[in-house]
This record gives C-alpha cells, sequence and structure tokens, in this order.
C-alpha cells in the first residue's frame, strides 16, 4: 500500500476535521471528477515545470466543499512547492499581506481562501505583487509618507472563491487561469465515498455507496460527513455494513432526505412556500425568515435548490417551482382564474 492510501488509524477518527485533511487526495490523479478543470491545470503545471518557472496564478469559483482546497494542496505538491494557507477576512490591513508576501520563498504557492473578502487596501498590494512580484510599503501618514518599494519572491498565487462575480475585475484579470468547479454526479460521488470508505476501512457495498451519492448534493465534503454519520450508525446498529436501507434509515435521522435536501434546505422552502405562498421574495425577507444569514442561504442553500429545479431566482426575487411544492408534499396553490401559479405576494423586495 503506497503511502497516500495509508488507513486513517482509529484514534486519528475522533477528530472530524483530521479525518476530514486525511481524507483528501494528496496528487492530481487521485482527485475524482472535474474532468475539464483537471486537465487544463495539469497542462498549466506540466509546462511551468518544463520552463523551471513558477505557474500562472490560478483562481479557482465554486460552492463550499467541492475541492478548492484541496486542488490547492495538489497544485503545491505536483509542482514539490510548499504551500502557505490564509484566508480573505483574516487579511484585514495591507500590512498583514504585505508581512505574508515577504516571507515567501521563491516559487511558493500562496491560498487565499474567500479571496473576495479582503480588504480593499489588501486587494490593491495584491495586483502589484502579482504582476510585478514587488510591493510598495507605505511608511508615515499623510503628506509625510513614503512609499517604500520591496521585492518579493516569484510565487503562485491560488485563490478560492464561492462568489467569482464579486471579485473586482482588476482582480480577476489577473489570475491566468480561472477553474470553474461543478457539482459531482452520482457516480462521481460514488468514486469519492468508495476512496474515502476504503481509507476509513468501512466495508461499502455499492448500493450503499449509491444511497448516499444521491443525497450528497454534488458535493465531496457533504458525501466524506454523510459517509462518517452512515459508518456510526451501521456499527451500532447493523454490525457495520452498509446496506442500501442501513444508509437510507441513518440518513433520515440525521435529517437528510431522498434527494440529499437537508434541514436548511428544507427550511428555505418551507418559509418560500408557507410565509410566502411560493414568492417572488427578497433574499434577505427569506434569510430572516429562516433565522439565517443572506450570504449562507445565497451561498450553501439557494445553489443547490436551483440545481434541482426547485427555486428560481428572478429579477423580482425567489420564487418556488412546481417542483418545490411537490417535494415539500404541498399543493400548488391556484391564481385567481383557477390556473396552478404563485399568487403575488407582499414581500416583492428584489435585490
Ligand atoms: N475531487 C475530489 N475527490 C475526492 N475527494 C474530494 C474531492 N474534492 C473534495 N474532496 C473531499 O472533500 C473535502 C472538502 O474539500 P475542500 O476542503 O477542498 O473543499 P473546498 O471547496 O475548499 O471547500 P471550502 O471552500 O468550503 O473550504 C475534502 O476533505 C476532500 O477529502
Amino acid at each position: 500500500m503506497s503511502g497516500r492510501d495509508e488507513i486513517v488509524s482509529p484514534d486519528a477518527e475522533g477528530d472530524e476535521r483530521a479525518v476530514e485533511a486525511a481524507l483528501r487526495p494528496k496528487r492530481l490523479d487521485e482527485f475524482v471528477g472535474q474532468a475539464r478543470v483537471r486537465e487544463q491545470l495539469s497542462l498549466v503545471l506540466q509546462s511551468a515545470l518544463r520552463r523551471n518557472r513558477p505557474p500562472d496564478h490560478v483562481l479557482m469559483s465554486g460552492s463550499p466543499g467541492l475541492g478548492k482546497t484541496t486542488l490547492a494542496m495538489i497544485i503545491a505538491a505536483e509542482l514539490g512547492a510548499p504551500l502557505r494557507l490564509t484566508a480573505g477576512p483574516a487579511i484585514e490591513r495591507a500590512g498583514d499581506l504585505a508581512a505574508i508576501l515577504s516571507t515567501l520563498s521563491e516559487g511558493e504557492v500562496l491560498f487565499i481562501d474567500e479571496i473576495h473578502r479582503m480588504s480593499r487596501p489588501a486587494e490593491e498590494m495584491l495586483y502589484m505583487a502579482m504582476e510585478d512580484f514587488r510591493v510598495d510599503i507605505v511608511v508615515g501618514k499623510g503628506p509625510g509618507a513614503t512609499a517604500i518599494p520591496l521585492d518579493i519572491a516569484p510565487f503562485t498565487l491560488v485563490g478560492a472563491t464561492t462568489r467569482a462575480g464579486l471579485l473586482p475585475a482588476p482582480l480577476r484579470d489577473r489570475f491566468g487561469f480561472v477553474a470553474h468547479m461543478e457539482f459531482y454526479d452520482v457516480s462521481e460521488l460514488e468514486q469519492v465515498l468508495r476512496r474515502s470508505a476504503r481509507l476509513l476501512g468501512v466495508e461499502l457495498p455499492d448500493e450503499g455507496a449509491h444511497e448516499i451519492a444521491r443525497r450528497s448534493r454534488g458535493t465531496p465534503r457533504i458525501a466524506n460527513r454523510l459517509l462518517r454519520r452512515v459508518r456510526d450508525y451501521a456499527e451500532v446498529r447493523s454490525g457495520g455494513v452498509i446496506t442500501r436501507e442501513t444508509a437510507a434509515d441513518a440518513l433520515s435521522l440525521y435529517e437528510v432526505d431522498g434527494e440529499g435536501l437537508d434541514r436548511l434546505d428544507r427550511a428555505v422552502l418551507d418559509a418560500l412556500l408557507r410565509k410566502f405562498g411560493g414568492g417572488p421574495v427578497g433574499l434577505s425577507t427569506l434569510a430572516i425568515a429562516v433565522g439565517e444569514e443572506p450570504e449562507t442561504v445565497e451561498v450553501v442553500a439557494e445553489p443547490f435548490l436551483v440545481r434541482q429545479g426547485l427555486l428560481a431566482r428572478t429579477p423580482r426575487g425567489r420564487v418556488a417551482t412546481a417542483a418545490a411544492w411537490a417535494h415539500m408534499g404541498m399543493q400548488v396553490p391556484l391564481d385567481a382564474l383557477g390556473r396552478p401559479g404563485s399568487p403575488p405576494t407582499l414581500f416583492d423586495d428584489p435585490e
């Protein structure tokens, strides 16, 4: 068995984060799915290695849990380069970024997660760093302030964002390669699950893998998390084997329904249907109704609901589709002419 296929020891399993880290693919050829991104990235990396130069900066966009951090780690591993990890919200001042940039070694990969949440001054400093491998450190304030240029080692920036649309064009344009991470299909998630089950030493027949995969919302992180919950259930109640029934029973216990909707997704649909008659309703009103931040509803729940054809984003607000009414076991209300359709509501506050 190769080093990267080591079975996770039972001791490590106590720590969910350690398990998640242990399940990360370490090289590009272990990374499941995202065929187009993998092929494009492989070319970028191979050509950089041939030229013996750091590759272009890479931007990855996509929903949480699709493998952006994993891919950043893979990029560093494939280049044989060190990796520095940070996140946009941790970079409040330009000085925070300067401190990181000035200590990078040649060829190092700098991963900035949630890059859209970096502060404006830091973002502006990053433009010059990305383009010229140089930053200006401003010393002093007001008319006496002086900019001291500082060279930094050539590095590769890997940025990740769940909201590519929020990135200012000057930042977006400085990335030589932009990878759009797609949701995974069921057979790809089955592969992720089989690999994880092997690493965790769990017996996972195909029917069990299929049942978990189809409820994983197209997301490997969720697939791995559900696998761990189903494994707990199977160990306690059914001798450790994950049959289709065991998986289905365990997941309904954890409030994951047959299409993979979890508590938040169902709360969003429930509010949209019951409180707002199916919409249209604005995002912030909907978020208040479910007691969540608008960003959580928009980034965590909505992409999946839209993809499942249960919710539509319209210029006038969020609207439930006929499938949403059916999924929640409710009748589509009739309009004044007796046709199926959502009645207009008072909560029509487009954003
Ligand atoms: N393509 C893949 N093949 C196998 N496992 C994957 C793949 N993508 C992600 N995973 C697994 O899913 C988990 C989450 O991945 P990762 O942390 O890279 O997601 P992310 O997109 O960076 O999420 P976030 O933006 O929320 O940090 C990892 O533990 C990893 O094991």
